[in-house]
């Protein structure tokens, strides 16, 4: 069974203008609300190819029922943490004219000790735990530290554990050696303390968090795809052109790919190819993580390998 563990998950409320104007009304031109937070939106591309998987985090108040009730419409099995205070609604702002898409995440509620000691004592007890996936930005109130007490045990329940989120919480949760990380480019230059010019650059760090024993880094880079690295291969994945339409979701939808390939016995190869195939899928529909299998199937074939050094 796949988990996906959620701390701060989100309504991510994508809304449409025609051309942003400050410091003036603007009329929204399209909305759509869909379950959010990069553990979730892992559990709903999961969901879309049939791969069974169970959501957990913390969810609270109204919209904590929105996003249950919305989970449960996507087919997404869920076994959350009740909370007190309402579950944050971020904001995606989508400029037509620009094309650019805009994030306000909010910081969500206050999570309790007493919360965090139900997570654990629910993990402790999962069911066939075959892969852990650890996703997202921590809530208020929660240490970075409370990312080991979660690897450490999803370890000990004999888990492979997938971990991806950003800043402090990454450089602590490494301690405790998930055994695959997702940083995107930007997340492992926040991560390693260093701008990173080219491939061989990225490369060199991620071996360096291989060495310290990290099974696999998956390096995403956007438009420039995927790179893998683990102790004994090491793979560059390159999309082919698509229409963007969003990039919400998309290092999300990589990690489901990724997990979902290894998990039907897939090399490593394979799997990197349809991670990356995964994430370019969602790119070409509008709203967060709408990765369909039908649009993955059809750009798998055309995801290409260059040479990493
Ligand atoms: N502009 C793009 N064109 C083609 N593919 C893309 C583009 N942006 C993202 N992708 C695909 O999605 C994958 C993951 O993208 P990215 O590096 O943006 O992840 P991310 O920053 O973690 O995303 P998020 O945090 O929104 O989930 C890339 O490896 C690539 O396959
Ligand atoms: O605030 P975090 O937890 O870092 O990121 C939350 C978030 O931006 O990530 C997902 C896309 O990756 C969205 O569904 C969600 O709104």
């Amino acid at each position: 069974m796949i988990y996906t563990i959620t701390l701060n998950p989100a309504l991510d409320r994508q809304i449409w203008v025609e051309d942003i104007k400050y410091d003036e009304s603007n009329r929204i031109i399209r909305e759509t609300t869909y379950a959010g937070g990069k553990g979730i939106d892992v559990s709903r591309v999961l969901a879309n190819f049939g791969a069974d998987n169970v959501a957990l985090g913390f969810v609270g108040g109204f919209s904590g029922e929105e996003l249950e009730g919305r989970l449960l419409n996507d087919g997404v099995r869920c076994n959350f943490t009740y909370i007190s205070t309402n579950t944050r609604t971020n904001i995606i702002l989508n400029d037509e004219k620009t094309k650019s898409q805009t994030l306000f995440n909010a910081m969500g509620p206050e999570v309790q000790p007493q919360d965090l000691m139900r997570l654990i004592k629910q993990i402790q007890n999962l069911p066939n735990p075959e892969y852990v996936i650890i996703s997202g930005s921590l809530p208020v109130g929660v240490q970075p530290a409370f990312y080991n007490k979660l690897i450490d045990t999803a370890k000990e329940i004999g888990a492979t554990v997938v971990f991806d989120t950003d800043g402090k919480a990454m450089k602590v949760g490494l301690s405790s050696k998930p055994h695959i990380i997702k940083p995107n480019i930007h997340e492992l230059e926040r991560l390693v303390d260093k701008k990173l010019k080219d491939i061989p650059e990225i490369a060199q760090e991620a071996r360096s968090i291989c060495k310290k024993g990290i099974n696999i880094v998956l390096v995403s880079m956007g438009a420039n795809g995927m790179l893998c690295v683990s102790s004994t291969e090491e793979y560059w994945a390159f999309p082919p052109p698509v229409n963007v339409q969003n990039t919400i979701g998309a290092g999300d939808s990589s990690v489901a790919g990724f997990v979902l390939a290894l998990k039907e016995g897939k090399s490593l190869k394979e799997a990197l190819a349809f991670a990356v195939a995964a994430g370019t899928a969602t790119t070409t529909r509008p709203g967060t993580a709408v990765c369909l299998p039908e649009d993955v199937e059809a750009i798998y074939p055309n995801v290409t390998f260059r040479d990493v050094v």
